[in-house]
């Protein structure tokens, strides 16, 4: 059938074969998933073979509460200041947070409490509802943690999540003001590190590593805490691989959860492995308009 045939009517006196709905189109010369959802995928189905359920992460904008103030991070803690956080101009504050359990965060937080003898300081309400972009996928792991907190009976869970955080950093050809990060969340009662390690050595078997090393490290939120290394053999050098560590109780007791439950957890990037396996050097090669600087 050509559009002469339609044009001057010629269709009308031709035989044509039944047309077939159920051929296959011709397949498209191009198109392909973008490095960073391929290894996004790689990732998502490692958490789900290892039985974890993935954390709702579609609201970038967090109030300080959530970000900082529920994982124990004292109020003048520098990560907390504009130079290394995006605080929004509009809506700059959020109001509405259970108001017993900012309570006691604001109380483990100024004068101690389950053993802790705290931060000793003025905490102030107005610091916690400044809004901002999350700068970790740690804000909903503490929604997730509270809202768990919060059933009748604990029940054991198994968190992941990976989306975009974003930091007001200085950039360079390994860092942009946003990155995607990769969190694994465990809680369960009498959990250890000898569980973190046995965890991360499951789900870093899986990415290729069969040697782990870990080193001492400090987080606000978790002690102890690790950094992660492993030997590369491609790079044929060790590389940090990501960091890790066991919820302080400062964190989870304010949010009710069982004093035998404790929850271990560890970060990672998308872009750091999306970069080694593409064997990239400059992260604008991998996000952001091809265009020369
Ligand atoms: C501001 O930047 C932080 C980011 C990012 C990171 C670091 C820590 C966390 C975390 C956490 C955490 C800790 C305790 C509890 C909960 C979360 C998350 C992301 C990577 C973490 N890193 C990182 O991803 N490195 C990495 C990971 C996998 C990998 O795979 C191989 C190719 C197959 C290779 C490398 C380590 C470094 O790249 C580091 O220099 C950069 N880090």
């Amino acid at each position: 059938l050509t559009s002469e045939m339609l044009l001057t009517g010629a269709w009308k006196t031709l035989q044509f074969k039944p047309y077939n709905f159920d051929a296959l189109g011709q397949p498209p010369e191009c198109g392909h998933l973008h490095p960073l959802l391929k290894v996004r995928s790689e990732f998502r189905e490692i958490f789900l073979e290892l039985g974890f359920t993935e954390m709702p992460t579609n609201q970038y904008i967090e109030s300080s509460f959530w970000n900082f103030d529920a994982l124990f991070q004292p109020q003048q803690h520098p990560a907390r200041d504009a130079h290394d956080t995006f605080f929004m101009a509009s809506p700059t504050v959020t109001t509405d947070f259970p108001m017993d359990y900012l309570e006691r965060v604001k109380k483990v937080h100024s004068t101690g409490g389950y053993g802790s003898q705290g931060y000793r300081y003025d905490w102030k309400i107005e610091e916690a509802q400044k809004n901002l972009l999350r700068t970790h996928t740690t804000a909903v792991s503490a929604r997730m943690l509270y809202k768990l907190a919060q059933q009748k009976e604990f029940v054991p869970q198994k968190y992941f999540s990976i989306d975009k955080v974003f930091r007001n950093e200085t950039l360079d050809a390994t860092h942009l003001a946003e990155f995607h990060q990769v969190e694994g969340v465990i809680a369960d009662r009498g959990l250890g590190l000898a569980d973190l390690i046995s965890v991360l050595d499951a789900f870093f078997k899986r990415l290729g590593f069969d040697k782990l090393q870990f080193k001492p490290a400090y987080n606000p939120y978790t002690e102890p805490s690790m950094e992660i290394f492993a030997y590369h053999n491609g790079l044929g050098k060790w590389i940090e691989i990501g960091n890790s560590g066991v919820f302080r109780p400062e964190m989870l007791l304010p949010m009710g959860l069982p004093d035998d439950v404790n929850v271990i957890a560890w970060g990672l990037s998308l872009e750091r492995p999306t970069m080694i396996k593409y064997g990239l050097n400059n992260i604008r090669d991998l996000v952001g308009p091809k265009v020369d600087l």
